[in-house]
């Protein structure tokens, strides 16, 4: 893959993210405590004996004193990994590393790559099914044909948990939802279509298969290998192919294609070229499913066929057709119900549940993300990979099918509660990032950024370009393109460049300043001084000039000095406090503190102000509001002399009556502690506090630096809010990625 393949990212950034710090994708976290001697005694020995005993008498007690039920293993020996071929055990660990962070990142399952260094089958089922006592399912990956259907088959039979061959039935389910959606647009009937599959192996196989079984006829299909098409008779062909083997004249892909309505391709790059599908019948269905790089890139096929529906593998053009819709769900669905097998009820129900996702209106926030108004059509037939319904709809058609067809060992009564428990399994600003991410990728923003000679900040310009999500604008001294070349950019030149010593720029951001600083002391060569030798006031300039959409400082100057800086240029928003918010995220919840940077000691008007405008974030991050205003008192005990900021506070938002739940004077453990907050049964919030509303600076930025520094949780923010243009004072010690985030939501609007 070279630099040019891919636009959203260069090969040197794909290796700078697999190997900074902590090298690879995963690390393993404890899920209880290990501080004291006593954790330890009850978690090892000599505790850990009593749950041994009890698993020892009764096997299933493992699923509730170990992870086994929600552990997956995801396991290759490398043979077929993606489409780049038999590169070994070793080679697919990072992918093998993707799909586990991927079971987590969309469905909360635990997963872990095992790299099995070994193309002998008999091998690879020993050594898989032995493990059986240590996973909950087993998820095997890029393993070629027709090994895989041998291995597959050996390890169901050997094994009393789901075993389940991602390439072959993950990406036939979300064909098989794909094609259902293409051929309701096309008015076409499953039991009429002529399909085209290109590939033979294990993902296309199993996806025959399952369009076969779900109605498609088999005198419609015709299968090609790099030989052509698999025609009955036709020597070496191994005896899954020859199931699908037809009865035709036709010898290649082209010839096959002639009046095709569908083409499957998971094969391999390009190999689907403009003039084959030329001769497909009127609106054809292309699925280029091969990875990294389709069998033809959807704008040659548009260019060839501008009727057709096109979808690829890749997350970089509409119609994403690809396993990671469907692997996460249909194991959450399966494990949730301790089913013992994946069966083919429960893979058709994941692709008609999938499917009908697809037609229903899809919701703002994904809509918003994608930068167009998604609705079913020919460049919407699947729904994202993003859209925060799958997590619900999925799994909970894969369980119910599993309870219908009998492999369910633990079934599920309360289908409702159900659903609920699935929408609490992940935290919303998850998606929200991702979205505003997504976002930011449908329609790049300029953003300027003010301290360009640092090189963490133009490794953060750099990964904004080179990813697609925003438009760098530098503010910096010439040698920035020389940095930029010593950073592996080609084409530096190609960075808008701003130095304040040449700028064309400088006269009117003079008159500009001057105009709004000669009535607070400022004489014009005081102006002209700050503008050619201060980055901030320059970046904050251009902002209010309108050459960017956001401004990120904060990298060589204390938090107040810049603050001061910037207030000289761009004011707060009418009649509103600037503030900052920090915000811990973790795995199932998110809070935010505010305010950690700006006001000293707010009144309570002020904190009332905090508090609304925190709400609105929070919920703009997809969280319900629920404000706690933070003290080292609660209600009045013990009494003292600075209270009364926070309670006019309350009685500010109880006059204002706003809609969201609010409470104080609290202290944190009562505001965060559900059994703490139960002693106060009067206290008006219905669960834990997620916007901690601090009394004053001190306490609220000691608490988000000690959170950001000792804490468990990802912490983002500073997140400057209220200011009349987004502008984003980051922490030094910012990484490059904290600053992309920061660009990101600055950009976006979440930040404001
Ligand atoms: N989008 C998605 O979700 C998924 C995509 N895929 C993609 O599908 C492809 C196959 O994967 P998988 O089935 O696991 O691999 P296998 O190794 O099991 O199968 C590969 C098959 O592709 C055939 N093939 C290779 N090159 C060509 C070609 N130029 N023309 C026709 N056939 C060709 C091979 O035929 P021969 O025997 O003649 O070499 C073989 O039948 C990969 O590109 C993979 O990335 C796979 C899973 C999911
Ligand atoms: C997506 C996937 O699993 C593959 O290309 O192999
Ligand atoms: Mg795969």
């Amino acid at each position: 893959m070279s630099d040019e393949v891919t636009n959203q990212f260069s090969e040197r950034e794909a290796l700078l993210f697999h190997s900074e710090g902590r090298p690879g994708k995963i690390e393993i976290v404890a899920s209880k405590p290990m501080a004291t001697q006593r954790d330890l005694a009850l978690a090892y020995s000599p505790g850990v004996a009593v749950p041994v005993q009890r698993i020892a008498e009764d096997a299933s007690c493992a699923y509730d004193y170990t992870a086994k039920g929600n552990l997956v293993a995801v396991i290759s020996n490398g043979t077929a990994i993606l489409g780049l071929g038999n590169l070994g055990a070793l080679a697919s660990k990072p992918v093998m590393e993707g799909k586990a962070v991927l079971f987590k990142r969309f469905a909360d399952v635990d997963s872990i790559d095992l790299e099995v260094a070994t193309e002998d089958v008999d091998a690879f089922v020993n050594c898989v099914a032995l493990l059986e006592p240590s996973f909950g399912g087993i998820n095997l990956e890029d393993i070629k044909a027709p090994e895989c259907f041998i291995i597959e088959q050996a390890l169901r039979e050997r094994m009393n948990i789901p075993v389940f061959h991602d390439d072959q039935h993950g990406t036939a389910i979300i064909v098989a939802a794909g094609l259902i959606n293409a051929c309701l647009l096309t008015r076409r009937r499953l039991d009429e279509v002529k399909v085209v599959v290109n590939g033979a192996g294990a993902a296309a196989i199993a996806c025959t298969e399952l369009i076969k079984a779900m109605g498609v006829r088999h005198d419609n299909v015709l299968i090609c290998d790099r030989t052509g098409v698999i025609h009955q008779g036709r020597e070496g062909v191994n005896q899954w192919q020859s199931a699908h083997a037809a009865v035709t004249d036709r010898r290649t892909l082209t010839e096959a294609l002639h009046g095709a309505d569908v083409f499957l391709g998971l094969s391999a790059a390009g190999a689907l070229k403009p003039e084959m599908v030329t001769d497909m019948a009127p609106a054809p269905i292309i699925f280029a499913m091969a990875n990294p790089e389709p069998e033809i890139r959807p704008e040659l096929a548009r260019a060839a066929r501008p009727d057709a529906i096109i979808a690829t593998g890749r997350s970089d053009y509409p119609n994403q057709v690809n396993n990671v819709l469907g692997f996460p769900y249909v194991f959450r669905g399966a494990l949730d119900v301790r089913a013992t097998t994946i069966n083919d009820e429960m893979k058709i129900a994941a692709a008609h549940a999938i499917a009908d996702l697809a037609r229903q209106r899809v919701p703002e926030e994904v809509a918003v993300a994608y930068g167009v108004r998604h609705s079913f059509g020919p460049d919407y037939i699947i729904p994202a990979p993003f859209d925060p319904r799958l997590m619900e709809i999925v799994p909970a058609a894969v369980a119910r099918a599993a309870m219908a067809s009998g492999v369910a060992t633990k079934p599920i009564d309360d289908m409702d509660a159900y659903r609920q428990r699935l929408r609490e399994r992940l935290n919303p600003t998850t998606s929200v990032l991702t979205l505003a991410y997504e976002g930011a990728r449908a329609r790049p923003k300029r953003v300027i950024f003010a301290e360009a000679e640092e090189e963490v900040v133009l490794r953060a310009a750099i990964a904004l370009k080179e990813g697609g999500l925003g438009v760098p604008v530098l503010v910096g001294r010439d040698d920035v393109y020389d940095r930029l070349r010593a950073l592996g950019v080609e084409q530096p030149e190609e960075y808008e460049l701003h130095n304040s010593r040449n700028s064309p720029l400088v006269p009117r951001m003079v008159e500009f300043l001057y105009d709004r600083l000669q009535r607070r002391g400022f004489l014009k060569r005081d102006v002209e001084r700050m503008i050619n030798q201060d980055r901030n006031t320059f970046g904050a300039v251009l902002l209010q000039l309108g050459h960017g959409d956001a401004m990120i400082t904060g990298i060589t100057r204390t938090y107040a000095h810049t603050m001061r800086d910037l207030k000289r240029v761009i004011d707060p928003e009418p009649g509103r406090v600037p503030f900052g918010i920090h915000l811990l995220v973790g795995r199932s919840h998110t809070v935010f503190i505010a305010d950690t940077t700006v006001n000293e000691r707010p009144s309570a008007e002020e904190l009332a102000d905090i508090a609304e405008r925190t709400a609105q974030v929070a919920r703009r991050m997809g969280h319900e509001p629920r404000v706690a205003f933070l003290s080292y008192s609660t209600f009045g005990n013990p009494e003292g002399k600075w209270l009364d900021n926070i309670r006019g506070a309350v009685g500010v938002l109880d006059a204002r009556g706003v809609e969201f739940e609010y409470e104080g004077e609290m202290a944190p453990d009562v505001a965060l502690n559900p059994r703490q907050l139960a002693n106060y049964p009067f206290a008006r919030l219905s669960g834990p506090a997620n916007v901690l509303v601090m009394p004053g600076l001190q306490s609220a930025n000691i608490s988000a630096k000690l959170l950001r520094e000792l804490g468990g949780d990802d912490t983002i923010g500073p997140m400057l809010v209220g200011m009349e243009k987004p502008v984003q004072i980051a922490p030094m010690t910012s990484t490059a990625s904290e600053l992309v985030t920061l660009a990101v939501l600055a950009a976006g609007g979440i930040a404001r």
